[in-house]
């Protein structure tokens, strides 16, 4: 397919998202199906094209002066493309399989490309609704928070130190040419062009072999931060399909007991493999039961009580860039329910002196500094960790990163535009009795 023709492709697909309310990796997959003279090449450039605008549907929207499925489209190559107005001409040309050309006004709203005076929402890329959320959060620094979490996302891997080191690793890897980590000790980036495939990792024979994983930095540091032990006791009680409890078994060096459970257990199903590829020796996994508890037997034994949060992701849009404009007000006061009763039940896991690691993916303040505040306020006996000492954690590396990240009393804020990572929050909870 020619260039103008992925354009086209995408204007199509990004219709079919809007008209048909339907997620962005159904929509693609229809469109391939439908069209199978498509190679895989020129699926993978349609589908950065569709993300990409979908990453900056508001500003495009905004510069472009009309939502269309082609506004947004010829505003995203302006703005997150850095394509010029002769470049957007030049594909739409009108020709065969081409969008149609430019029109006057078209022409005049690319050549201006202004952003000056949106609403922090439209030039930040994020729902109307939540401005408040991030006013709350963020302040006047919002819009740019806004934008770094609509920007592409790296690839990032975690080095398994049960297998070996991450320069060994890194070798391994070579021809993906990694760098290491900013922050995490464990972490290899892989960075990816506009039009590049993900290459694929679970292929290659250091991933096959259990050396990497595939996890963001901030979810790497959020497991980090919990300080897990070797020989200590814990319990990630939101496992899911495993990403920190792996981080906590290589930080145990297999040594203790570490449990992983999760209230779905479909979630919790490629744990096993990924356990078994791991090399972990120390962890068990207890599915869940449809009658009685699976970890009753746990309850006061626990050094450490992982909670990665079920949370709106609002951290993670990079990665999932339609999400943001599907997720609705009624999700995050379900979320923030949850939350609170996943740490009420946390506690109950803990031994005296043992501690709560409670983790989300997201930039919201009701989801994590307001949640842990009204959590001391309903339970006595409860201490936050400092979270410079949290992220004492890094080492020699704790200094610059406190200066990055956001240190409140109730726990660290990572976000793209502070620390170059997904957005995650971490707070550390001592049971002082
Ligand atoms: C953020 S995800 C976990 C991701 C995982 N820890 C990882 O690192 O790959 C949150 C998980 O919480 C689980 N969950 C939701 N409510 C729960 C509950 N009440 N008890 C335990 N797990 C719950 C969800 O099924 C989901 O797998």
């Amino acid at each position: 397919m020619t260039p103008a023709a992925r354009v086209s492709a995408a204007i199509e697909v990004i219709d079919a998202i809007e008209r048909e309310r339907r997620p962005a990796a159904d929509a693609l997959k229809s469109w391939g199906l439908a069209h199978r003279f498509a190679g895989s090449g020129d699926r993978a450039a349609i589908a950065g094209l569709v993300y990409d605008a979908l990453r900056r549907r508001a500003s495009s929207a905004h510069l472009m002066g009309a939502e269309t499925p082609r506004a947004i489209v010829l505003g995203m190559l302006r703005r997150e493309r850095d394509h010029d107005t002769d470049a957007i001409a030049k594909l739409c040309d009108g020709a065969r399989f081409a969008p149609a050309p430019l029109t006057e006004d078209e022409r005049k709203h690319l050549d201006v490309a202004d952003l000056s005076g949106a609403p922090a929402h439209v030039a930040g890329d994020y729902p109307e609704w939540l401005d408040p959320y991030f006013n709350a959060s963020f302040g006047d620094e919002r819009a740019a928070e806004g934008a770094a979490l609509a920007s592409r996302a790296p690839l990032d891997l975690r080095v398994n130190t049960l297998k070996g080191e991450r320069d060994e690793a890194a070798a391994m890897l070579a021809d993906l040419k990694p760098d290491a980590t900013r922050w995490s000790p464990w972490g290899l980036r892989i960075r990816l062009s506009a039009e590049a495939k993900s290459p694929p990792i679970h292929a290659e024979p250091a991933f096959l072999k259990g050396f990497v994983e595939v996890q963001d930095e901030g979810s790497q540091l959020a497991a980090l931060f919990s300080g897990a032990k070797p020989g200590e006791q814990v319990l990630d009680l939101c496992a899911g399909a495993g990403g920190k409890t792996l981080a906590l078994a290589a930080m145990m060096q297999s040594k203790g007991q570490l449990f992983a459970t999760d209230d779905d257990k479909r979630r919790l199903a490629p744990i096993h493999d990924r356990l078994k590829r791991s090399g972990a020796r120390n962890a068990q996994v207890r599915t869940p039961k449809s009658i009685g508890s699976e970890i009753d037997d746990l309850k006061g034994h626990m050094d450490l009580v992982l909670i990665d949060a079920p949370c709106t992701g609002t951290g993670a849009w990079r990665r999932n860039p339609d999400a943001k404009w599907r997720m609705r007000p009624g999700a995050l006061e379900q979320r923030v329910k949850e939350q609170a009763e996943i740490l009420d039940r946390a506690l109950t896991f803990v031994k005296p002196g043992g501690r709560i690691a409670y983790i989300t993916c997201s930039v919201l303040d009701q989801e994590n500094g307001a949640q842990v505040r009204s959590f001391l306020g309903r339970h006595g006996g409860w201490a936050l960790v400092p979270p410079v000492d949290v992220a004492g954690a890094l080492g020699e590396r704790a200094f610059m990163f406190s200066k990055a990240a956001r240190l409140a009393p109730e726990g660290i804020l990572m976000t793209p535009r502070l620390t170059d990572t997904d957005g995650f929050f971490v707070s550390l909870l001592r049971h002082t009795g």
